[in-house]
């Protein structure tokens, strides 16, 4: 245990210290919330990290708290940095080819970038639709493409990619909601293609429910987690944690006979009913159909023939 202005910091990451020594793993977002929480775990456990994300300026100030954290924990981090937007596929190119030089192999991929804005889908412009599925599914796709391509399909590997609490649709988040159905389509396929070469793809699915500053800053709106508390059976929102544990897992031996497989991390939230974003509270019933009776001669539509 490690010093911490003369306390000694509490670090309580719930696999053995030392479980990916020697590793290599790319974090794309690992800069921020959810990323960096998987970035900081999977240092702690020994792996060497890449995060990759599009501003530069936010990688450079993640990874100077990311370090200052780990160094009070009394490890020295192997953590590195490389611009990369997950949209274009040159760069997505060269992330996976710079880590693979630099290091030597790439045991670990975690798809966590992404995100989408808040709209109905009636008023989604083609340029947004297409900015979020370029972002989410698109970009997903390319990076298992180039991780297997250039490394993994001669040496194996695990991935890990991100979903979301889609499977009721996501009213309000359509387009996320289809590229994220899509992500999970895409882990079962290469789940099963990928197989062969001894490489995994599973992925997690947050609740809408985990809150971190850079994810409310999106939607301009720093309370928007909390919201979601009253719709989760376990009464609250989750931790980056809570997330970065369940991906810590996937990616050890633990979890040597999963894959194709999406785990969701949401207290419950997506097997109960009430979704985050309601609909009007003027919206009227919606019409009805049913068999009119042979017998219901008052109807102005009745028909009196036999059905
Ligand atoms: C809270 C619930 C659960 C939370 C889950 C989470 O995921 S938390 C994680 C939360 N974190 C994140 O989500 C972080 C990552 N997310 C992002 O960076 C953005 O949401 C992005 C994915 C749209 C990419 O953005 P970008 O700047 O690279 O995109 P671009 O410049 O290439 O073109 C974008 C086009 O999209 C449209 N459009 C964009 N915004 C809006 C809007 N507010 N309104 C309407 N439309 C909007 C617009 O058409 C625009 O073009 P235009 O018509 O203006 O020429
Ligand atoms: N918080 C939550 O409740 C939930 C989050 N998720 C998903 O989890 C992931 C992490 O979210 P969270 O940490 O909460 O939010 P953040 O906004 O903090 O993280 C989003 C990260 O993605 C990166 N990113 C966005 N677009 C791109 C891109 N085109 N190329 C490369 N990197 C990109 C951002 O970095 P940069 O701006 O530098 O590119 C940022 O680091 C996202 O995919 C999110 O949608 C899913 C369900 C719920």
């Amino acid at each position: 245990m490690s010093l911490h202005h003369g306390k000694p910091l509490c670090v309580s990451s719930i696999f053995r210290p030392g479980l990916y020594d020697g590793q290599v793993a790319i974090v794309t977002g690992g800069a921020t919330g959810i990323g960096k929480g998987i970035t900081k775990e999977l240092l702690f456990l020994g792996c060497t990290v890449v995060i990759a994300s599009r501003k530069a300026d936010r990688l450079a100030d993640g990874a100077e708290e990311i370090r200052n954290w780990l160094q009070n924990t009394g490890r020295q981090a192997s953590l590195h940095v490389l611009q990369c937007n997950v949209r274009k596929e040159d760069e997505v190119k060269n992330l996976i080819s710079t880590t693979v030089r630099m290091f030597g192999k790439l045991d670990f991929l975690v798809n966590n970038g992404g995100g989408q804005f808040l709209s109905s889908t009636a008023d989604i412009r083609l340029k947004g639709w297409n900015a979020v599925v370029e972002t989410n599914l698109t970009g997903t796709f390319l990076l298992c493409r180039e991780a297997y391509n250039q490394w993994m399909k001669d040496h194996g590997g695990v991935i890990v990619n991100m979903a979301m609490d889609m499977w009721k649709g996501y009213p309000f988040m359509g387009h996320s909601g289809a590229a994220r159905a899509g992500v999970v389509n895409l882990t079962k396929t290469l789940g099963v293609e990928w197989a062969q070469s001894n490489v995994r793809v599973n992925a997690v699915a947050p609740g809408s429910s985990i809150a971190s500053p850079t994810a409310a800053a999106n939607y301009g709106n720093a309370n928007i987690f909390d919201a979601a508390a009253v719709n989760i059976p376990l009464k609250r929102t989750g931790t980056v944690e809570e997330v970065s544990s369940a991906v810590c897992f996937l990616l050890s031996p633990g979890a040597a006979f999963i894959t194709g497989e999406t785990i969701r991390i949401d207290g419950g939230q997506s097997f109960y009913i009430t979704p985050n974003f309601r609909l009007s509270e003027d919206s009227k019933p919606s019409d009805v159909y049913r068999w009119q009776s042979q017998f219901d001669s008052d109807h102005p539509t009745g028909t009196k023939s036999k059905l």
